[in-house]
């Protein structure tokens, strides 16, 4: 076992976590355009994007506190395989929630969405967006893994995370960036999803899990040998210390955790 995530937990989501959230990507995003002038980040779609936009479009409070979002490539962690403009779509959740609220003096990220061309065809769509990561980390010959700067995940009541689904076959792939399937338990049933060691090898990883529907998972996931397992416990796992939980005191509630309180 490596080191233990950091677990934060806040009483309320817009007056502490956002905030808390927003130092973290922002720290993130300054590390990252220190080293390679640009910010790198994978977004998973669920109500994460709704507290996504809360932290980023709140005002910024001096220079390491800005958002440089004409900096940005941003990428989905899953997709589900629909419309841009269907309902289902995070990429739509995404542009509702935060990109079409940017004040046009903040400057546009650079959205990478899944193609609509291919959605026929699942497996197609996750090698033509893996083709999409290619051209962007290099070669896919002499990098292994794409090296994301952050990568924001949800949690499902079930442990999932990204579309990556407890029990799943898709757990086990190693070769693979990017994965495919056609049986979400969570509908809709096709998807496309970033694999687990993609995920592991990210430079952080930031889990955002809100609400009391998710505390009876977290429990598991934080204290027991069987939630260690599922997908989230997997990446704790496998990830360690360079994995957050922004937490509220809801989804919590009566989880024994080896460190509380806030970021800045
Ligand atoms: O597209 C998806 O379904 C998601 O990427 C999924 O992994 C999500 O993050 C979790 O299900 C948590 O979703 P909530 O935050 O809405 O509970």
């Amino acid at each position: 076992m490596g080191p233990p995530p950091n677990l934060f937990c806040f009483q309320s989501i817009d007056k502490e976590l956002a905030p808390n959230l927003r130092r973290y990507v922002l720290d993130q995003q300054n590390e990252a355009l220190k080293r390679h002038g640009v910010f790198r980040l994978a977004v998973s779609g669920g109500s994460l994007p709704k507290t996504l936009a809360t932290a980023l479009l709140a005002p910024s409070s001096g220079e390491d506190d800005k958002v440089e979002f004409p900096k940005w490539e941003v990428f989905y962690a899953d997709e589900r395989c629909v419309p841009l403009d269907h309902e289902d779509s995070n990429h739509k959740v995404m542009k509702d929630e935060l990109l079409n609220k940017i004040p046009s003096e903040m400057g546009q990220p650079k959205f990478f969405p899944i193609d609509e061309k291919y959605l026929d065809d699942e497996q197609e769509m996750a090698d033509q967006y893996e083709k999409v990561l290619v051209n962007t980390f290099a070669a896919r010959d002499s990098v292994k893994l794409p090296l994301f700067d952050l990568i924001l995940l949800g949690c499902g009541p079930d442990g999932h995370t990204c579309s990556l689904f407890p029990d799943h076959p898709l757990l086990r792939e190693q070769d693979a960036w990017v994965l495919s399937l056609r049986d979400s338990p969570k509908p809709p049933p096709k998807r496309i999803t970033l694999s687990l060691p993609v995920v592991l090898h990210a430079s952080k990883i930031g889990f955002v899990a809100t609400g009391g529907g998710k505390q009876p998972v977290l429990k598991k996931i934080f204290e027991s040998e069987e939630g260690s397992k599922l997908p989230c416990g997997l990446v704790n796992a496998g990830a360690g210390d360079k994995v957050s939980w922004f937490c509220d005191s809801a989804a919590l509630e009566g989880v024994s955790f080896p460190r509380r309180g806030s970021v800045m």
